[in-house]
């Protein structure tokens, strides 16, 4: 059925890196590059893209790409003696053609299961047997949903302890029109005051310049809202209790060479992420971490968007 030959197609991207392509019935696509494991599009059924990928990413190993939804692990940022936010970004990744069953019935043709293991060399920079197990999955309604899974398959009995965050990059239309609801109230680390921890005040969050903060024990639904485009991303997650939330503003934008000088006004990433309690997996065990995006449309401005119910709906 042709439906179910355009679900999910490889094809060649960006100097040549291989992708894979999913396709929803009713039009919303993602674009997920082996590099990395590397979700770079995702487009609601009108073909707007949703992410932000920066014009000046490199997409040349091994420098991670930049925009889209890197994946961090084992290490979130420098929090430990690896190389900034792990290894797993800049990583070639499998597609996973036998997966375990998966407990979610998702009904979607649209996904694909990649895979990540250690090779040799990898293990003399993290000496531990893992498998690593990406689904990402378009849903009916074009939602975006990425499910890893983490195993220890170490032989040596040894556990290991590791950090994650899915590194989402949203596209907005103007940062200083963006919102974000669900985290006020919330104590965060501040990567900008050597993480210091303080707690957030205020109705909701609004960016007025350069934010680097790890918001704790977070609700499992966070609502960027951009009143601009009158589009309101809402992020479900599990497994995930922390969010990162960051923008580089003009002068560390300038100071990127894969971001261009103003992209700053057109991104906010909010990162499920588990960092303040790293996880630890004895041999056998298997973590689990989702997160699932949609965007719905808003009119916040004209009050007919109520972000209580947005945040506390299904
Ligand atoms: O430049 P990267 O290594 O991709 O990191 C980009 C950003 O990622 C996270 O959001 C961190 O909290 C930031 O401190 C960091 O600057």
């Amino acid at each position: 059925m042709t439906s179910e030959r355009v679900a999910v197609e490889s094809a060649k991207g960006v100097n040549g890196l291989e992708k894979i392509i999913l396709r929803e019935t009713r039009g919303s696509s993602a674009e997920v590059y082996l590099y990395g494991g590397h979700v770079t599009s995702w487009k609601n059924e009108h073909g707007e893209e949703l992410l932000f990928v920066s014009s000046k990413a490199l997409f040349k190993p091994p420098k991670a790409i930049r925009g889209g939804i890197p994946l961090c692990f084992p290490q979130f940022s420098n929090l430990g003696p690896l190389e900034q936010h792990g290894f797993a970004r800049n990583k070639f990744w499998s597609i996973d053609t036998d997966p375990p069953a998966f407990p979610t019935n998702s009904s979607s043709k649209a996904h694909i299961d990649l895979i990540l293991k250690p090779s040799e060399e990898d293990m003399k920079i993290w000496p531990h047997s893992y498998e690593f197990r990406l689904r990402v999955a378009l849903g009916p309604g074009g939602d975006l949903m990425l499910t890893s899974r983490i195993r220890n398959t170490n032989s040596d009995g040894k556990p290991f302890t590791f950090t994650f965050a899915y590194h989402t990059y949203f596209s907005v239309s103007d940062i200083s029109e963006v919102r974000v609801e669900g985290l006020e109230t919330h104590d965060y680390l501040d990567n900008l005051q050597n993480r210091e921890r303080f707690t957030e005040q205020g109705d909701a969050i609004t960016f007025e310049g350069e934010v680097d903060k790890i918001y704790l024990c977070t609700p499992t639904k966070i609502a960027i809202m951009d009143h601009e485009k009158k589009r309101t991303f809402v992020l479900r997650k599990d497994g995930l209790p922390d969010a990162v939330v960051w923008n580089p503003w003009d002068k560390k934008a300038k100071a990127m060479a894969d971001f261009g000088d103003d992209e700053y006004k057109h991104v906010l990433c909010v990162e499920a992420a588990a960092i303040e309690k790293p996880i630890t997996l004895k041999p056998g065990e298997e973590w689990r971490g989702r997160q699932e995006l949609s965007a719905v449309p808003s009119s916040y401005c004209s009050g007919q968007l109520d972000p209580q119910r947005v945040l506390q709906g299904s």
